[in-house]
């Protein structure tokens, strides 16, 4: 057995493998593609903005604050394992009280009394939260089986294939019928619905109930309590993972990838361009780990390809993130005076002319413990997520008066509705595309597994072990090998 662990490729291995992109995704698929192909590959990594990608800080009065991915779930153990194996600590997400504020009032307020906090979830909603948390906790108690699956070397050639290994038609049937059709047929009232899940769909992708399922359940599990981050930045994961996987990184933007024959095999021409010059390489293996939807902007271009590639179809959801340093304006929620106003997040619910998603008091990157918030009185931190850069008067009426505001107009996560399709794994002979599992749901922990799925595929692929590609009842398979 290879130092990957698998058994020693029979043909000769691949000489250069280039990677699009260096967020999560293509970090992570550095380092496993270095697992599993061994020392000698030369792995590149192509970058044309900040190694991070949507994994990314701004700094304000000194001290640097999630402005895109800010928490990973405690089951996401890819994320996990990257931390352990890169030295880094964990950032424990301290939440602090929340409302949800439907554009005149509060309509849920989190209070410092946990049974009190249940007593009103159950007389206003009934067992509403009860089958919710049931329903997340199946999901991920399910979705977690790819982690088995992946550590028996296991890879699907799709995100569907993906998604039926891990709960036959159930997971894949969740993409295609919307959250509030799925929780409705749970059982879980309307009211919640509207009041406590559309709010969580705002702040989590900017989009309301009609999002698929299996995204909405990826989301509530995103609002849910055990939450972490990684202290000085998640992005460091991303750096750390380049430097682990001993991967090239050039920081260039691809702007062509063409196939060329080579043999029996194809190998495949990189041009690219640099601020100041430009380049062409020659590689076995590509991996496109940046979104290819044209309202994303990553400006590759296939050529030469017969048929050629069809276009990817959707569109990316705009979400701005503004990070103000400032002071609350706690009237416009209904507390003239600021010493009490007691929430650390605001939600807001699906209301006509909220503009608005959600406004949260965030703490730097660098505090692991004992962080205290400020109150409203004093100068704080706030990150508010909006379909729209906040003008003016928008700033005005959030804050009585803020010292900056730092805008991320992000690109965010899929326009989800905009098409039903979940885009391809296996583009062409031995290229891969690792966003689109952002279709099925788009989180730092989808992207790691889709980068460990891509690097064992490619690896099975070369190696021609297809009988460990697309395998059927892995779990009765697994359990029998045991
Ligand atoms: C505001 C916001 C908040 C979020 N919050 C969370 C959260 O709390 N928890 C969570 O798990 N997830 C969260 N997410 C989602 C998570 O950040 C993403 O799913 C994840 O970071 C995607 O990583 P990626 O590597 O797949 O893509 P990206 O991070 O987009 O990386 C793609 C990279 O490719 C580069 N690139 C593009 N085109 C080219 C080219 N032609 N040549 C070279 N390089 C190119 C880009 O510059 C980019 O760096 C959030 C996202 C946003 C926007
Ligand atoms: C992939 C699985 C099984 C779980 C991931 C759960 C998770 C961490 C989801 C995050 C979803 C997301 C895109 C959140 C964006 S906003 C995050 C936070 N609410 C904030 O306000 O910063």
């Amino acid at each position: 057995l290879g130092d990957s662990g698998f058994a020693q490729l029979d043909g000769a291995p691949p000489s250069k493998i280039a990677i699009v992109g260096a967020g999560i995704g293509g970090t992570a698929t550095a380092h496993f593609l270095r697992q599993h192909f061994g020392p000698e590959v030369h792995i590149d990594v192509f970058e044309k903005g900040t190694v991070g990608g949507r994994l990314a800080t701004v700094t304000v009065n000194h001290q640097d604050y999630e402005s895109g991915g800010s928490i990973i779930h405690s089951l996401n153990l890819h994320m996990q394992d990257f931390v352990k194996q890169l030295g880094l600590k964990y950032r424990k997400n301290v939440a602090g009280k929340t409302a949800v504020f439907n554009g005149e009032e509060f309509i849920l307020e989190e209070t410092d009394w946990y049974l009190l906090d249940l007593f009103r979830l159950w007389w206003r909603y009934g067992i509403s939260f009860i089958r919710l948390q049931m329903w997340v906790e199946e999901i991920m108690e399910k979705f977690m089986r790819i982690y088995k699956y992946q550590a028996h070397g296991y890879a699907f050639s799709s995100v569907e294939e993906l998604l039926h290994s891990l709960s036959g038609s159930g997971f894949l049937n969740m993409t295609r019928c919307s959250l509030s059709e799925s929780l409705l047929e749970l059982g879980v009232s309307q009211r919640f619905i509207d009041e406590v899940i559309a709010p969580v769909m705002r702040v989590n992708y900017g989009q309301n109930i009609s999002i698929p399922a299996f995204v909405g359940a990826v989301s509530l599990a995103g609002a849910q309590a055990n939450l972490w981050a990684v202290e000085g930045g998640n992005k460091l994961v991303c750096s750390g993972l380049l430097k682990l996987a001993k991967a090239n990184l050039i920081q260039a933007q691809v702007t062509t990838i063409s196939p060329h024959a080579a043999g029996e095999s194809t190998q495949y021409q990189l041009n690219y361009a640099t601020l100041t010059e430009k380049g062409s390489e020659f590689y076995d293996i590509v991996v496109v780990a940046t979104p290819l939807q044209s309202s994303v902007g990553s400006g590759i271009s296939f050529q030469g390809f017969e048929p050629p590639l069809p276009d990817m179809a959707g569109s990316y959801h705009h979400t701005v993130a503004s990070i103000v340093h400032g002071y609350l304006n706690c009237s416009y929620f209904g507390f003239p005076d600021p010493k009490l106003f007691p929430f650390a997040s605001v939600l807001t619910t699906d209301s006509p002319g909220l503009f608005f998603n959600s406004a949260a008091s965030i703490c730097p990157v660098n505090i692991s413990t004992g962080f205290r918030r400020k109150q409203p009185q004093e100068a704080g931190v706030y990150k508010v997520f909006s379909p729209q850069p906040l003008d003016k008067p928008a700033l005005k009426t959030l804050f009585r008066s803020y010292y900056s505001v730092q805008v991320t107009d992000w690109q965010a996560y899929p326009h989800y509705g905009s098409t039903q399709d979940l885009p391809p794994v296996v583009l062409h002979d031995s290229l891969y595309y690792l966003n689109g599992i952002e279709w099925a749901g788009s989180a730092m922990e989808m992207s790691s597994v889709a980068a460990k799925n891509i690097a064992l595929l490619a690896y099975h692929r070369w190696s021609r072990q297809l009988e460990m590609v697309d395998q059927k009842d892995l779990m009765h398979k697994i359990k029998t090998e045991l």
